[in-house]
């Protein structure tokens, strides 16, 4: 099915995070369980939905799940590393000291002390996700981070934990997971802020456990935005939707283009490719949420994708480079088919969490700040404090509040 720009327009703008409250009701009740209870509701929910307890897996069973890998498999987890710290490393973290005739003024900038990484792994052991959010903590000098992914985990999440560098591990997913982290249990330190994507019920438990810890923000079911001119392979756009689409039957895979016959040939690459596709059922629900849509140009599919603020960006475009400038809302941006949006999933080196449900409205990708925070320094000179409480106090009496002003007066 072939969408013109109208039928969608209206769907993109209003789109926003929906709260499901089904879902909201679940985790409230299993974040309530955990924080009253620890570690017996901890058990009893991730028995009851994972089918184990949760286990702390020690470092031990890591190495050897990592010695265990096959060794191209092995050299391509290390080559992701190696290009997502490299990626990080060129993020500054420095805050800054000034002095001038009034004092000294200045951020400190401090990594966090102990982040909570949340693995996805109910429908598949997302190892790649570990290393997107440990390797930036990591770069930013987070001291703890404990990383926390649904039993039973696969080895190939615990190789991955080996690689990243990460402290400790335990075998927990879902709601309860988040609580545990956010609350602390006596088997589960309490972190400073949780990380990571994760399901509706992972989405809901960060957002309502906000405040008790910090969150990085609420990366959901994925989704992709392509938008392409005629010079587009229809076999690429079709695989590359299909590769998102596959997550999830809640991922929502779009393409935008003005060129009909191109989206024709997409719709058709995308019959025979989900013949064989061993998550095609999955993946053709996913299209079902999404769909190929008809613009008049390519300032109208830019237009769009601005409203829709997807997570992915990609731009198969003959000459995507002057097109950047049109972008306003998207968690990443993937220039020309030739970088593919399935590479930035593994291995180009920017983290692959990123905000969906049109949070890219309001921000970007997992980045180094994300695990940093800015603390501001201020030691005024004795000739700048007299000048600056006389006005200082103006201000607190404006505001109704005396012994501000008074505390100002003792110093002008
Ligand atoms: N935006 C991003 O950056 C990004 C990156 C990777 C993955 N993702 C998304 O993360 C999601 C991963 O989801 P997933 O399900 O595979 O794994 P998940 O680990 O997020 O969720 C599995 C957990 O959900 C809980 N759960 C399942 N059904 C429940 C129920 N009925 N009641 C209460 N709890 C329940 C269980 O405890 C289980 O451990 C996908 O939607 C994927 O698209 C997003
Ligand atoms: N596309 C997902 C959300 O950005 C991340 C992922 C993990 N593995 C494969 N893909
Ligand atoms: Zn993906």
């Amino acid at each position: 099915m072939i969408y013109r720009a109208e039928e969608v327009r209206e769907r993109f703008a209003r789109r926003g995070l929906s709260f499901d409250p089904t879902v909201e009701e679940i985790v409230r009740g299993i974040l309530a369980a955990v924080r009253e209870e620890g570690d017996a509701a901890l058990d009893r929910f991730s028995l009851d939905l994972d089918g184990h307890p949760v286990e702390e897996i020690p470092k031990k069973a890591w190495r050897q799940a990592y010695e265990d890998l096959d060794e191209e498999l092995r050299d391509a987890l290390e080559t992701a590393k190696e290009r997502i710290e490299a990626f990080y490393r060129e993020e500054a973290k420095g805050g800054f000291l000034k002095a001038d005739a009034s004092g000294l003024l200045g951020q400190l900038v401090r990594p966090l002390s102990r982040v909570g990484v949340y693995v996805p792994g109910g429908s598949a052991p997302l190892l790649s996700s570990l290393l997107m959010s440990v390797v930036p903590a990591k770069v930013a000098g987070v001291a703890e981070v404990i990383v926390a992914s649904p039993p039973k985990v696969h080895p190939g999440v615990l190789a991955a934990a080996w690689v990243a560098g990460a402290d400790r591990l335990f075998a927990m997913g879902g709601a309860q997971a988040i609580a545990a982290l956010a609350y602390g249990t006596k088997r589960v330190p309490r972190v400073d802020k949780i990380v990571g994507p994760g399901n509706a019920y992972v989405v809901a438990a960060k957002r309502q456990v906000f405040g008790a810890v910090g969150i990085d923000g609420l990366a959901g079911p994925t989704e992709t935005l392509i938008v392409a001119d005629g010079s587009a392979s229809p076999r690429l756009l079709a695989a590359d939707l299909l590769a998102q689409a596959e997550h999830g039957p809640d991922s929502e895979p779009w393409l935008l283009s003005p060129d009909r016959a191109l989206l024709e040939k997409v719709e058709a690459e995308l019959f025979r490719q989900l013949q064989d596709l061993p998550r095609g059922e999955i993946a053709r629900k996913a299209l079902e949420r999404g769909g190929l849509v008809q613009t008049q140009d390519l300032e109208e599919a830019f237009a769009l994708a601005n409203l829709y603020a997807p997570e992915h960006l990609c731009l198969a475009l003959a000459d995507p480079l002057p097109w950047l400038g049109r972008v306003q809302n998207a968690g990443g941006v993937f220039l020309g088919e030739g970088s593919p949006e399935a590479l930035g999933d593994y291995i180009a080196g920017p983290s692959h969490v990123m905000p969906t449900s049109g949070t890219a409205r309001f921000q970007g990708g997992l980045a180094l700040r994300d695990f940093l925070k800015v603390i501001p320094v201020m030691g005024l000179a004795e000739g700048a404090v007299r000048e600056l409480s006389r006005k200082g106090a103006l201000l607190a009496r404006a505001e109704g509040l005396e012994a501000h002003a008074r505390a100002l007066d003792l110093r002008s």
